[in-house]
This record gives structure tokens, sequence and C-alpha cells, in this order.
């Protein structure tokens, strides 16, 4: 079965000068979660307001296909997808208030979502408000209603986001790091929550983190971004069993493993910073951070595949982890 959203050779570009995406592939299959991972300033972000059609004004995007449900997207009229977005598929941003107004209630802007895309009274408007504030977890939905975004916690400030991104039972979330201004309890529910939605809606969702935890306990699939590309695609499992690239190696090495790291040991982190990279430029944009970097990572690099569903874009053999650990 062909995934729900596809994305193929995506290229953003701002200005003319700096390419914040170069050529990234992705699929997100119905009602799974498939997280896109990678540090901050990789081209996360900028993807998924590509695939909404959101990028600010001077961002450029082409694909080699952009596919939902199997229609093409980069064909559509500002109009038509506009008519999506909120409808079919919904994005939850990191900062509520980037979804919420403050000068309108909670349930005034819930309705509002369903009436810009369906034919509704604004009392069933309100209704289907109300159920969804129940089924996110929020008590007392109807007084909630009646309340002003600035009056709310932003946990359940992150709720109603979700809640209202679900008011038209979309088929695709793409929630851009939508835990990680909250504090450590509160992500643990929400995490749940999305997790809960996912199986229990059939929700396909697109989570965009930093945060392998995160990633480990609710995706199916995963991508790992640098510098604009996908360097790593795998389904979860393979992926933190026999990492590949170089830079998911490094980044699996960051996280902590319970019981192993002592109270005075730093956290580690991969040095150096992501690049930013300009068109025209040629071959590994890890290589100046790649401890396995040699002349070859400045030419063109290969795509490897390795194993089911699992590829990798490097200079190093699919079999390179299991090669070098051997005596
Ligand atoms: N409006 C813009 N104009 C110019 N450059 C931009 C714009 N938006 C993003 N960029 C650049 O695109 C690159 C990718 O940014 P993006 O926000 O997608 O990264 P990210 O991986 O989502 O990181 P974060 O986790 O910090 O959001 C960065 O170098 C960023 O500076």
């Amino acid at each position: 079965m062909t995934a729900l959203l596809e994305v193929e050779g995506l290229r953003v570009a701002f200005g003319g000068r700096i390419e914040a995406v170069r050529g990234a592939s992705l699929a997100v299959a119905r009602g799974q979660t498939h997280c896109l991972v990678g540090e901050s300033g990789c081209g996360k972000s900028v993807s998924a307001l590509a695939v909404m059609n959101l990028l600010a004004r001077r961002g450029r995007r082409t694909a080699d296909r952009l596919a939902f449900d199997g229609a093409d997207l980069l064909g559509l009229s500002d109009t038509a997808m506009a008519r999506l977005r909120g409808d079919r598929m919904a994005m939850i941003f990191q900062e509520p208030m980037t979804s919420l107004n403050p000068a309108y209630t909670v349930g005034s802007q819930m309705a509002e979502v369903l009436r810009r895309h369906r034919k509704v009274t604004r009392r069933a408007a309100l209704d289907r408000a109300a159920e969804l504030l129940g089924r996110v977890g929020i008590t007392a939905p109807g007084m909630r209603l009646g309340q002003f975004p600035h009056q709310l916690s932003g946990g359940l400030r992150q709720r109603v986001m979700i809640a209202m991104a679900l008011m038209c039972d979309p088929e695709l979330l793409i929630a851009d790091e939508p835990t990680t201004a909250l504090d450590v309890t509160v992500q643990a529910q929400i995490l749940r929550l999305l997790a809960g939605l996912q199986r229990d809606l059939g929700l396909a969702i697109l989570l965009i983190t930093h945060d392998l935890g995160v990633v480990a306990r609710v995706a199916h699939h995963v991508s790992v971004m640098y510098a604009g590309e996908v360097v790593e695609s795998a389904p979860t499992a393979s992926l933190f069993a026999n990492p590949r690239h170089p830079y998911t190696r490094g980044l699996l090495a960051c996280v902590p493993v319970p019981g192993k790291v002592r109270r005075d040991q730093p956290l580690g982190s991969i040095p150096g910073v992501v690049p930013r990279v300009e068109p025209g430029f040629a071959g590994c944009a890890f290589r100046d951070r790649c401890a396995h970097a040699d002349a070859t990572c400045a030419a063109a690099i290969p795509r490897h595949a390795a194993g089911e569903g699992h590829d990798f874009l490097c200079r190093l053999p699919p079999d390179w982890v299991q090669a070098e650990a051997a005596p």
C-alpha cells in the first residue's frame, strides 16, 4: 500500500543562499508514527512547513514528488491546500500560542476550525469541541470552552492545541517538537496522549523531535536528518539495534543509559555544529565532525540499503560496523 504522505527529493532554499533542505525523502505510513530526528538547525521544521506549504515568504520549495493519499500536493493552488490543511492534515507546534489566538475563547476558536471546513451549526461545533477536550484528558470541558488561552497552564494549552488539530478528524498530524517546552511529567502525559490518539483514531503522525528517548517510545519508523538531508532511515527497532550512519551513532552515544551514567558525568554531545550549506555543496556535510571521514567524503555519497526499510547515506559499506568490531 502506498504511504499516506510521500516526500521525495524535497529541497528548500531561503533567498537562494542557504539550502535548508537538500533532497530529503520520507514516507509516513497510514496509522503509524514516523519520527524525524536531528540536532537543531538540521531542517526538520522547514521540511514539515514545506509539506504544509507554510514556508516563510523567502522560502522556495521544490520536490520530485510530494503526495498525500496518492494525490499530488505540488500542483495544488493555495486555496486547495488551505482546504486540506486543518482538515485531512493538521499541524501542531512547540509553542501552542502559535496556533491559539489570545483574543478568543477556546470554544470559539475550536468551533471556527470545524466551521471553516464543514457545514455545521455553532452549537454542533461547540459540542464537538467539548467532546475532543474530554478526549485529550481535559476535565470540565464545558467550563474550559469559555476560557481564554492565557487562563490555561502550558500543558493544558498543548492539549487544547491537539484537540483543535483533531476537530476535522485528520488522517495525518504533523507535530513539531510538541513536548519540548513542557516539564518532564507533562511531556510524558502528552506523549502518552499522542500514542493513544494514534492507536484509537488510526492517525498517522509525523513527529519532529531531537529526543531519542521519545523516538524509542513512540516511533514505528525513524528518519535521521543532518544538514538538510535524511542520512539514515529505518524501522525503529532496526535503527536502535544497528545504527549505520556515523551521525546516528553519535546521536545515540549521547543518550544516557540508566545505571551507566555517573551523577558527575557531563551528558555527551557530538563536537562541532551543524554547518549551513550553500547551494552547490558537494559530498557529506557531516565529514568535518566524523571520525571515519576521508578524502572520498567530499565526492558524491552513495545511499546503501541495509536491510528491510533501512537505508543510509555514507561512503562506508553497509557492513562496516560489524567489520570494524571483528577481531
Ligand atoms: N525563514 C527563514 N529564513 C532563512 N533561513 C531559515 C528560515 N527558517 C529556517 N531557516 C534555516 O533553515 C535551517 C533549518 O532550520 P529548521 O528550523 O528546519 O531546523 P530544525 O532542525 O527544525 O531545528 P530546531 O529543532 O531548532 O527547530 C537553519 O539553518 C535555519 O537557520
